[in-house]
């Protein structure tokens, strides 16, 4: 079986998979526990021709099955970061089942603080800060592993201008010299690595650390004319601090402030009352390549 039993519709790209498996591991040292909190999402591709065309599940693995994998790599081999761990999902996939010949593993981690003092050794927060995610595929030769982090809220309270726009008879906004820049902070990078014999793997934790900081402080450093080139910085500042990153992509809505008219109140407004509106928003879209880099991240980061 492999024929289309139709004569006009042919199968085109499918995938399957267990989606947002919640796992939390927790390691004791004694005491001292630690904590790993992820949502692990599996999509596996191959030769699933039959399933769809006859129904026939010979080349399925469940994705119960997946799901279950999922628990016990936990269980077996830890969670030391969220790339490395889907590295192991992606190639255990590929690798023990001949029908897969490609599995993505998309991760989102949600970071814990410890709580309760200087003592504390098994109570955590959920810290906001944004939530780290990564998405490894692995087709049994390459593998690409695409990291970053998502709604991470930021906001400068000065540093700020919009102006010297284009204006056509809709224009109505006012040009500013000092405004509030905030934004919800979407990254996604690429690393150089593709997983071949004898190729080292990047330290995952301390690139995701850096790019994260390198992101902040060029957001902060940064005096700005426009979102667009805030984030062209931020972008800059991680492909040029870090060598394992090739590409970066950044999503940054323009969570705009406005100043709220207070003249009614016989008050004056100097630029200490605002309106957060939540839409709609400017949305600010753009990957930042390094010099000779193929262009991979797809544009819709929500896709990834
Ligand atoms: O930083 C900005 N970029 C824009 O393109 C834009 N457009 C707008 O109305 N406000 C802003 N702010």
């Amino acid at each position: 079986m492999t024929d289309n039993p139709a004569r006009t519709a042919r199968l085109g790209q499918n995938q399957y998979g267990k989606a947002e498996t919640r796992v939390v591991r927790i390691t004791r040292e004694g005491e001292l526990h630690h904590i790993k909190d992820l949502n692990v999402s599996v999509s596996l591709s191959g030769d699933m021709e039959d399933v769809h065309y006859f129904g026939s599940n010979a080349n399925v693995l469940p994705t119960d099955t997946t799901k279950n994998t999922v628990y016990a790599f936990a269980k077996e081999h830890g969670i030391a970061s969220p790339e490395e761990f889907g590295l192991l999902l992606a190639r255990h996939f590929v690798g023990t089942q001949e029908p897969i010949r490609r599995a993505r593993i998309r991760i989102e981690e949600y970071a814990w603080e410890r709580i309760g003092g200087p003592d504390a050794r098994h109570s955590f927060a959920r810290t906001g800060g944004g939530t780290r995610v990564a998405q490894v595929v692995h087709d049994g030769e390459r593998a690409e592993v695409v990291a970053g982090l998502k709604d991470l809220t930021v906001l400068n309270t000065t540093g700020s201008e919009f102006r010297g726009y284009r204006k056509d008879r809709y224009t109505t906004l006012p040009e500013a010299y000092d405004r509030i820049l905030a934004t919800d902070v979407s990254a996604r990078w690429r690393y150089a690595w593709t997983g071949a014999e004898g190729e080292g793997a990047p330290d995952w934790d301390l690139c995701y650390r850096e790019s994260r900081r390198h992101l902040l402080e060029a957001f902060a450093q940064t005096y700005s004319l426009s979102l667009q080139q805030t984030l062209y910085r931020m972008g800059a500042r991680v492909v040029e601090s870090r060598p394992e990153i090739e590409e970066i992509r950044l999503s940054l809505p323009n969570k705009h402030h406005f100043l709220v008219d207070l003249e009614p109140f016989g008050l004056e407004n100097d630029n200490e009352v605002y309106f957060a509106a939540d839409r709609p928003y400017g949305l600010i879209e753009a990957t930042v390549l390094r010099d000779g880099a193929e262009a991979l991240i797809p544009a819709d980061l929500t896709t990834l």
